[in-house]
């Protein structure tokens, strides 16, 4: 079997590299990569490697992530997080290949306190989970089979995330300032990269009954404050010799922190659909926390 990676080295990316070898060959490209053009700024150009390659499955880690960066920049957004995913969708079902992508908790509107389900309203506050609903919509049209996996608040060791920007902020301030009114689950690119894995295999061995989109989240939930408490309660622990100059994380409400990209206050997602369909059991999401800042501490 033949995999195509876009994206290789984002978080989820990285992940894959290491998750989706035991599937089969894989080809990981990043958007630098030459002769094969790996760019979702040039769809068409990315047709023409998923052509050469023929891939049995097409993985898209690759994403348009800035989100309140995408506000301003809305047509490469546009570009990357729908156009190019579209033009996967295409290439893949005219070789009857599988597309695996990545969705986010910020294609709902955020109202009520009850995690999402997959078949509920989406209702984006954000270009870029606007950009990211058209994605999936895109997918959807195209009669492709595929995954598409909706994750949120995703930490890595490798790469950027909200986690190591709270050990950086802790460490060259006395006092943070963090979001305590949206809900969600840090999920670590580790776990996707192996749920995805997992799912992968059974779908392709099942005909194409698992078609559909799945809520990937770690179990438990928490806000941005408590999660930031938690990290740096957790990075003492681990490192008592680490300075971390910051003694209080104070607890905001939205309105005293304004980005330029309105945020859904419950980005909670149920994650049933996916146990259930491929025999999973998701880990609480303070597990794998740890374990990460163990490895970068
Ligand atoms: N990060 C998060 O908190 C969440 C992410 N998701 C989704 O999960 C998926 C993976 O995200 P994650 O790994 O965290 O994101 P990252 O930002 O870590 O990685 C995204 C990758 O996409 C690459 N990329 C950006 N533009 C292009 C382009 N034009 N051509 C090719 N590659 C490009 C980036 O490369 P470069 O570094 O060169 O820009 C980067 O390697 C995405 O679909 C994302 O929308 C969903 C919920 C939460
Ligand atoms: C840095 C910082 C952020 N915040 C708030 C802003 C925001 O509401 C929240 C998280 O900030 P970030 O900028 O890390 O979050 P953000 O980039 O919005 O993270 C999102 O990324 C995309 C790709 C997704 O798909 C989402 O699931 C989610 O993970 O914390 C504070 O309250 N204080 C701070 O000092
Ligand atoms: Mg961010």
């Amino acid at each position: 079997m033949k995999i195509l990676l876009l994206g290789k080295n984002g978080q989820v990316g990285w992940e894959l590299q290491r998750s989706l070898l035991p599937l089969g060959e894989v080809v990981a490209l990043d958007r630098a990569s030459a002769p094969l053009c790996g760019d979702l700024l040039r769809p068409e150009a990315l047709a023409e490697t998923v052509r050469a390659l023929a891939p049995d499955v097409i993985v898209n880690a690759a994403a348009y992530t800035a989100v309140d960066k995408a506000e301003s920049e809305p047509d490469a957004a546009r570009t990357i997080n729908a156009e190019a995913v579209a033009v996967l969708a295409r290439e893949a079902k005219a070789l009857g290949a599988w597309l695996v992508h990545y969705s986010t908790d910020y294609v709902f509107d955020g109202g009520g306190e009850q995690p999402w389900q997959e078949d509920q309203a989406t209702g984006p506050l954000s270009v870029y989970g606007q950009t990211k609903l058209e994605g999936e919509q895109q997918i959807a049209a195209s009669g492709v089979k595929h995954l598409i996996f909706r994750t949120s608040w995703v930490y890595a060791a490798r790469g950027g995330n909200f986690a190591k920007t709270m050990l950086r902020l802790a460490q060259e301030r006395d006092k943070l300032a963090v979001i305590d009114d949206q809900w969600g689950a840090p999920t670590g690119a580790d776990l996707i990269a192996d749920v995805t894995a997992h799912a992968l295999r059974t779908a392709m061995a099942s005909g194409d009954d698992l078609s559909g989109i799945y809520h990937l989240v770690a179990g438990g939930e928490t806000t941005w404050n408590r999660y930031a408490r938690f990290v740096l309660e957790t990075a003492r622990k681990i490192n008592p010799a680490l300075n971390l100059t910051a003694q209080e994380v104070q607890a905001v409400d939205t309105s005293a922190f304004p980005t330029p990209a309105r945020r859904p206050h419950n980005s909670r997602l149920n994650t049933h659909k996916l146990q259930q369909r491929f025999a999973l059991d998701l880990p609480d999401w303070q597990t794998g926390v740890q374990r990460m800042l163990q490895e970068i501490l």
